[in-house]
């Protein structure tokens, strides 16, 4: 299409979206029903200056909440969009009818430029419960939770240690070795392999997944427009996403290739193994089915996708702490060292002696709170809340962050205490409002492995190393906290890992 007939089709789209949103405007203010509050907003922008007026979003967020309350709507662009604020008002949407509320919109760009809208996190209805009830039972069967698996986090744990030894006490950014470390635990359970913390295929998975969480962030304007993609140039870095996202597609394809030409029934070693299985005895003219192809690429993506980035970020949080605060990291060493030693690395069975590393691991979920809106969710039929009408389909955002800083249950939710997670008597408590991985029927399916994950390696480094910041000087929150958007990770700072015993 030339530019001048690109212009025409593009502003008579433009103008009759204009038309469609002023009819929507007219409607809802005629409708008599008690319409959920929120700020007047532009058409085509939406609400966009309202998140963007301040440089961290959650403060926007916090301010809308005060203004409207637990429960308001915005426009995202041409989109309204729910937000579900404090834990009262989730657990009444999320647990107490959490079936109602268990759908995902209609697939987004951002979903289909990740899996073609066919992954754990996009789909809904039959295929969501089917598909996570075979990954689960499928993770449970390769080790979840068992001494199989710790037996292979172990051995991630061994390498990722002698990485951080090989810094040799200079300075280094915490990030990368454990992003390959945590991907590494997803291969052992996806594929039965492991990359090497050099491996370039590795390298450009990462790279390809943390700027697709950049750019589906709830400011990048083409989500809401997806028409904006057909704008000559990448004005919006939508092509160059899609490119990095076809690569990846193309690695797992292979994956998945080399996995059917040594397929063996009688050996099933890994998920792709168990998936390829099932492909093999379902009919795939039935159409429901989720055992083709097409979904396994999908829901291998989205394992890869949800369970590296979250769990790195978190980690790289904890070193953070771990640096600011020697105080505590000296309460984690001495409690390791009373009932593990130095001589063995600490295991699962471990951590019912281990409540301070523990609840230190609870309050970097809270206090970093590294999904701050939840993945969207959508009524199943239209449903009432509050007196609110909220039509089947629509975008719910549960804001995670506004429980894990609610003042009401935390009292001091801006400082970091790992104590208020230990009771009196010495024993962990974990309240309900401790939501970093969302609660109800669609809550995280990588929970139990997440926390196993961080209990094994921050135990371990903490075991064998001092974790420090540069020499002289100290980490302040204040340098290396903000939210933009997508996962909340620190900006980049550098700890030195100082062996405790030579
Ligand atoms: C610290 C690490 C992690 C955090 C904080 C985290 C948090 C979350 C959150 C908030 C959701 C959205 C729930 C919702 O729909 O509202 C989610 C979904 C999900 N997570 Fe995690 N996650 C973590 C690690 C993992 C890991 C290791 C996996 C591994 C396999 C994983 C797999 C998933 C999947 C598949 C979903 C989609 C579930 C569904 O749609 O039913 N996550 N996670």
């Amino acid at each position: 299409m030339n530019t001048a007939l690109f212009g025409i089709v593009l502003s008579t789209i433009l103008g009759l979206l204009f038309v469609f949103l002023f009819a929507i405007l007219v409607l809802e203010q005629r409708n008599n029903g008690r319409k959920l509050p929120g700020p007047a907003w532009v058409p085509l922008v939406g609400n966009r200056r309202e998140l963007k007026s301040d440089s961290d979003m959650r403060i926007a967020l916090r301010r809308l909440q005060h203004k409207y309350g637990d429960i308001y709507k915005l426009y995202l662009g041409p989109s309204p969009v729910i937000v579900v604020c404090g834990y009262e008002a989730i657990r009444e949407m999320f647990i107490k009818r959490g079936i109602e509320f268990s759908d995902r919109p209609a697939a987004i760009l951002g979903a289909i430029i990740l899996n073609g809208g066919k992954g754990i996190t996009a789909v809904s209805g039959d295929t969501w419960k089917n598909q996570k009830r075979f990954i689960l039972a499928t993770l449970r069967n390769f080790g979840l939770g068992k001494s199989t698996l710790e037996n292979k986090i172990h051995r991630e744990v061994n390498l990722f240690l002698s990485e951080i030894e090989k810094q040799n006490q200079a300075l280094f950014h915490m990030m990368s070795p454990i992003a390959t470390s945590v991907g590494n635990v997803i291969s052992h359970l996806v594929f039965g392999g492991h990359f090497s913390y050099d491996d370039a295929r590795f390298k450009t998975m990462a790279d390809a997944f943390s700027s697709f969480l950049r750019f589906v962030s709830i400011g990048s304007p083409v989500i809401f427009w997806p028409i904006l993609r057909f704008i000559p140039g990448d004005l919006f870095g939508i092509k160059i996403i899609t490119q990095k996202m076809q690569v990846v597609r193309g690695f797992v394809n292979e994956l998945i290739d080399e996995h059917l030409k040594k397929f063996d029934e009688r050996n099933i070693e890994d998920f792709i193994d168990a998936f390829i299985s099932e492909m093999k005895k379902v009919d795939n003219r039935e159409s429901r089915s989720i055992f083709t192809r097409e979904y396994l690429v999908a829901i291998v993506m989205d394992l890869f996708l949800a369970g590296t980035e979250t769990t790195s970020t978190t980690f790289t949080w904890a070193s953070f702490y771990l640096a600011s605060r020697p105080d505590i990291q000296n309460l984690i060493f001495d409690e390791i060292n009373e009932h593990v030693g130095t001589e063995r690395l600490p295991s699962i069975q471990d951590k019912q002696n281990l409540v301070y590393t523990e609840a230190f691991i609870m309050e970097v979920l809270r206090i970093s709170s590294i999904i701050v809106l939840s993945v969207a969710h959508a009524p199943v039929t239209d449903v009432c809340i509050r007196g609110y009408r909220i039509p089947k389909g629509i975008r719910i955002l549960p804001d995670i962050h506004s429980v894990l800083s609610d003042p009401k249950v935390w009292g001091d939710p801006e400082n970091f205490r790992p104590g208020r997670f230990v009771s009196e008597d010495g024993k962990l408590i974990k309240p309900d409002e401790f939501i970093p991985f969302f609660t109800g029927k669609r809550n995280c399916l990588g929970a139990s492995l997440a926390q196993m994950e961080l209990f094994l390696f921050i135990s371990a480094l903490v075991q064998r190393f001092e974790i420090k910041p540069p020499e002289g000087e100290t980490l302040d929150i204040k340098d290396v906290d903000e939210y933009v958007g997508g996962v909340h990770s620190p900006k980049p700072f550098y700890i030195r890992a100082i062996p405790r015993h030579v």
